[in-house]
């Protein structure tokens, strides 16, 4: 295994990899370019790699469904950390494109919706076409295999190309968040402002299933920061949920959630307790009355010496 690399969703000049070069321990490591999401976490999986920087929600088109699915299955993997970025794109061309000659456009798929106003607004005759990543498209645009693609402004350079157009984003703070991915180990300590990942996988089919699920969060006063269904791959109806739940699994109220979640659903995959980006722990929330570790100590000191006979 190399400790020193990680892998990326590439090729050079994604929004990946800028998200990646913002983190401080980036500048020591190898950066190693990928064709796709499950490319990268392959790497980590058979030890090329120590861990993986991949997109896993945006704003406006939310999940990343390759690396949801990636997650939810294979041979478990953890996440280490999230990275937030502002997405704004570039209309990337060669040289001396005109807007009125543009009769193909490329990006990734995730980008499309984030610039579909746009495009109906200036080319509303261009075709789309997705490519493997933003920077993916800028390389076939260089190769002459489109017309233009949406990337951010930062890969014109890396393929020749120019930016036709900057600041592209139908909706405003549009952001992508990132995840670090590596094989599964003790999670890092709480910081106070930490997320909690996991999938939960439905038992038998009855009304309010998912409810109960849910309820598992809400009776310990747990808050969910993303829910996602995706299809099992066993048939229609099938479905697992990605969950982000607010805390630390070292939190009392997680991980009583948590066992709470493990003796009723067929299976709970964790995928990890890490620090959320940009958010202190003075910026959290105060908990619900009866949720903190203290009361939960209490309760179960209490109920210990209950069953002792010396309450
Ligand atoms: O990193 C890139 O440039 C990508 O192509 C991936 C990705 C994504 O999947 O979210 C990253 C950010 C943008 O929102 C669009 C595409």
């Amino acid at each position: 295994m190399s400790a020193t690399r990680y892998t990326y969703l590439g090729p050079e000049g994604t929004f990946t990899e800028a998200a990646l070069r913002t983190l401080p321990e980036a500048a020591t490591r190898e950066l190693v370019p990928m064709v796709s999401v499950p490319a990268a976490l392959d790497a980590v999986r058979n030890g090329e790699a120590a861990a993986a920087l991949v997109p896993i929600e945006n704003s406006v088109e939310g999940g990343v469904t390759a690396t949801l699915d990636e997650l939810a299955s294979g041979e478990p993997l953890m996440i280490y950390r999230e990275v937030v970025l502002p997405i704004a794109f570039a209309l990337l061309v060669r040289p001396g494109t005109k807007l009125s000659e543009i009769k193909t456009v490329t990006g990734h798929p995730v980008a499309q919706p984030q610039v579909r106003n746009w495009l109906r607004a200036h080319l509303p005759e261009a075709v789309w076409e997705s490519a493997a990543s933003n920077a993916d498209g800028a390389r076939l645009v260089q190769e002459g295999r489109f017309d233009a693609a949406f990337a951010g402004e930062f890969a014109a350079a890396t393929y020749g190309l120019e930016p036709l157009v900057t600041e592209i984003h139908d909706a405003e703070n549009a952001e992508t968040r990132f995840v670090l991915v590596g094989r599964p180990a003790r999670p890092a300590a709480p910081t106070g402002a930490d997320k909690t990942s996991v999938v939960l996988w439905l038992g038998d089919d009855h009304p309010g299933a998912l409810l109960e699920l849910l309820q598992e969060f809400a009776v310990r006063g747990v808050n969910l920061m993303l829910i996602q269904s995706r299809p099992t791959g066993a048939g229609i109806g099938n479905y697992c949920f990605a969950v982000d739940a607010e805390g630390h699994i070292a939190d009392r109220r997680v991980g009583e959630a948590l066992m709470g979640l493990k003796r009723i659903c067929p299976k709970v995959r964790f995928l990890g307790s890490y620090p959320r980006a940009g958010v202190s722990a003075e910026d959290v929330r105060a908990l619900r009355r009866g949720t903190s570790d203290a009361e939960f100590t209490a309760a179960s000191d209490w109920l210990a010496r209950v069953q002792d006979g010396r309450a």
